[in-house]
């Protein structure tokens, strides 16, 4: 259960690892000089050599370990307990034993601390994807240089069938992009000139002139490493509250086996047999496999999951993860593309390009991807917009400004009904558009209506898929959005959802993500983390789609998916789930050995090296165990 950090480095094959190294030979040893002295080539006293090399040889490590731990940390940690056995063992006399527990808990440990170490740093060999020579142009010349030496700013040229070797913007050329290493996505994606391609992507076609944005050290693929080796290291609950427990409990091992030999001698009780049970008690009772139940099982789940581009941000996500009851999406850019397109335009006063004229120049200077798709249907159509002054945003509702000094209102009904506009004319025109999912805006002022525009979003592809998936888990799904309830439960009905919250404002979503909470239990809030940073923060995990290439959206969230891909929803439920599972298995597991195995050593049934060898065992299977939340079933994906 050693996590020291210096194990971090560690390449080449395990038996050469060094801990584990040492406590081979020394097991070498003991069984060289058990072997002899059994087969009777060498009396007592000079078997007894053998095992004394052997100790130091396999106990340095870990006795070193645990004597730091006691005085930098004041905390007893197992190795003090080992140390006891070893000591309690060879005043004994039962240096055979004490031999065999030195190698196998040495060697038990080393393999534990070999793979942890391995599990954490599974992840950097991503960073092998990306090419460790760069093509840059200088003054129209290619020359090759290391990756490393790349700047931002520096142009390089990536042949088809090359790696990126790092971050940058398109600016000749056209291709499409395997971006599995940075987004776990594995349909290339088609690029041009203008868009960013990530470090490690594979240039499936075109040649490709690239304007590099970040330096090697920087790139995508880096920070991915970066934050997956951090999150591996952030304790979730059930890792907290077994490493609290190991505290109190294995001091009280040590005083347990204390009291196996004072009460005895105070009661004339044989004192041989009696310590022969204290020792028995310190490595029967030792917490090893307890200890390493989750960690494993954490760091392999986080690392696995980082490999598919989804970066959990620490062992508490992935357990959140695994009791999600409820995943609330937001509409627009989540499950919708949050690219909308005008579809209709209805002239109440006036004709259709004269309202589009008006329409777009109101709005000209908003941000709403329903304020683009607007200034663009009146782009395409060759209609230019009056000037408008007092450009005024209301917030999850329209815009208003001026045209001529008129004022004039773009927005949603409710808008024009606070207005106190009366809509009877249009209400069943709008309502048949947003039966059909389409969101209507009006235009018009306090006077009255002048028309209107219907917009649509396309759904993802996968949206639909993904919901019947959440749903075969057993789990709710509800939407979150600002646009109206018709249009919700039009889009709702379509993708099967359960539960509709419509017309939200930014603030209200929070409010609805609690209520969720209050409803099903622990929701996963799904979004694209740029304007719903506050809803992705209020539910127990927030989830960030489209994350690759912005900082802000993996910032905001709990969880970042890389890739604009719905399916990772569902994958990342099925980590934690599978984390949580292994992780509970383990910790079952481990208790029920120290049950059985601590009547076992107080009745003196074991000895020290049988009772060694289970306690080693389990704590391995555990290991091995936990490995398996980083093996995916991916069938689902
Ligand atoms: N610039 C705008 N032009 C026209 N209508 C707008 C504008 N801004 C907001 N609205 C209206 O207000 C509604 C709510 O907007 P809001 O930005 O809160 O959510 P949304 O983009 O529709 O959806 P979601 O909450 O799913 O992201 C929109 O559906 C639209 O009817
Ligand atoms: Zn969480």
């Amino acid at each position: 259960m050693t996590e020291s950090s210096d194990d971090h480095g560690f390449e080449g094959p395990w038996w050469l690892y060094p801990p584990l190294r040492n406590a081979l030979l020394a097991g070498l040893i003991a069984a060289v000089g058990f072997a002899l002295a059994h087969l009777g080539f060498l009396p007592e006293r000079i078997e007894n050599i053998f095992y004394w090399l052997a100790i130091p040889l396999g106990g340095w490590h870990w006795t070193r370990e645990g004597i730091e731990k006691l005085i930098e940390d004041k905390e007893v940690g197992i190795e003090i307990l080992m140390i006891a056995a070893t000591a309690g063992s060879g005043i004994l006399g039962l240096w055979d034993e004490a031999a065999a527990l030195v190698f196998l808990y040495g060697a038990a440990e080393g393999t534990e601390e070999y793979t942890y170490a391995r599990t954490r740093a599974s992840i950097r060999a991503l960073l092998d994807l990306a090419p460790k020579e760069a093509r840059v142009l200088r003054d129209g010349k290619e020359s090759t240089v290391p990756a490393e030496s790349l700047k931002a700013g520096d142009i390089f040229v990536v042949r088809p069938g090359e790696a990126l070797p790092t971050d940058g913007v398109i600016r000749s050329g056209n291709s499409s992009l395997d971006e599995s290493p940075v987004t776990g996505e594995s349909a290339p994606v088609d690029k041009g000139p203008g868009m960013k391609v990530f470090a490690a992507s594979i240039n499936k076609q075109g040649a490709l002139e690239i304007e590099a944005t970040a330096a090697f050290a920087d790139n995508s693929l880096s920070k991915i490493i970066h934050l997956v080796e951090e999150a591996q290291e952030r304790k979730g609950k059930a890792q907290q509250w077994i490493e609290r427990f190991g505290r109190r409990y294995t001091p009280a091992v040590l005083a347990g086996s204390v009291l196996l030999l004072v009460v005895p001698w105070l009661m004339n009780l044989p004192l041989a047999e009696w310590s022969a049970r204290a020792v028995l008690l310190l490595v029967a009772a030792a917490p090893c496999a307890l200890i390493m139940s989750t960690p494993v099982a954490m760091a392999a789940g986080i690392g696995s999951a980082g490999k598919r581009g989804i970066l959990i941000k620490g062992g508490a996500h992935l357990e959140h993860l695994g009791v999600i009851r409820a995943v609330a999406f937001d509409k627009t850019g989540t499950l919708t593309h949050g690219e909308p397109v005008v579809t209709d335009i209805a002239a109440l006063k006036g004709s259709e390009p004269e309202l589009l004229a008006v329409a777009a120049a109101l709005e000209h200077f908003s941000e709403h991807p329903l304020a683009r798709a607007i200034v663009e249907e009146a782009r395409k159509r060759g209609i230019a917009p009056p000037p408008a002054e007092a450009f005024e945003a209301l917030t999850g509702a329209g815009v208003k400004a001026r045209i001529d000094g008129k004022p004039w209102h773009i927005g949603n009904p409710d808008l024009f009904v606070r207005l106190g506009v009366d809509l009877a004319s249009a209400r069943e025109r709008i309502g048949a558009l947003q039966e059909q999912g389409k969101t209507v805006v009006l235009i018009g002022n306090e006077a009255g209506v002048h028309g209107l525009v219907a917009l649509q979003d396309r759904l993802r592809a996968d949206a639909k898929a993904t919901i019947a998936g959440l749903h075969a888990l057993g789990i709710r799904t509800a939407m979150l959005t600002g646009d109206n309830a018709r249009t919700a439960h039009a889009v709702a009905r379509l993708l099967g959802i359960d539960d509709v919250r419509a017309g939200l404002k930014p603030d209200e979503k929070v409010a609805a993500v609690q209520q969720l909470q209050k409803q099903y239990g622990a929701v996963l809030m799904v979004g694209d983390g740029v304007n719903d940073a506050p809803a992705l923060a209020a539910a127990t995990c927030g989830m960030a789609m489209g994350a690759a290439g912005t900082d802000a959206a993996i910032e905001a969230a709990d969880i970042a998916l890389m890739a604009d891909d719905l399916a990772k929803v569902t994958e990342a439920l099925h980590l934690g789930r599978k984390a949580r599972r292994v992780s509970a298995q383990n910790i079952v597991f481990s208790i029920l050995i120290l049950t059985v195995m601590i009547p076992l050593a107080l009745g003196g049934f074991l000895s020290v090296a049988l009772t060694v060898l289970v306690h080693e065992a389990s704590e391995l299977l555990a290991v091995v165990n936990g490995l398996r939340a980083g093996r995916g079933s991916t069938s689902h994906a």
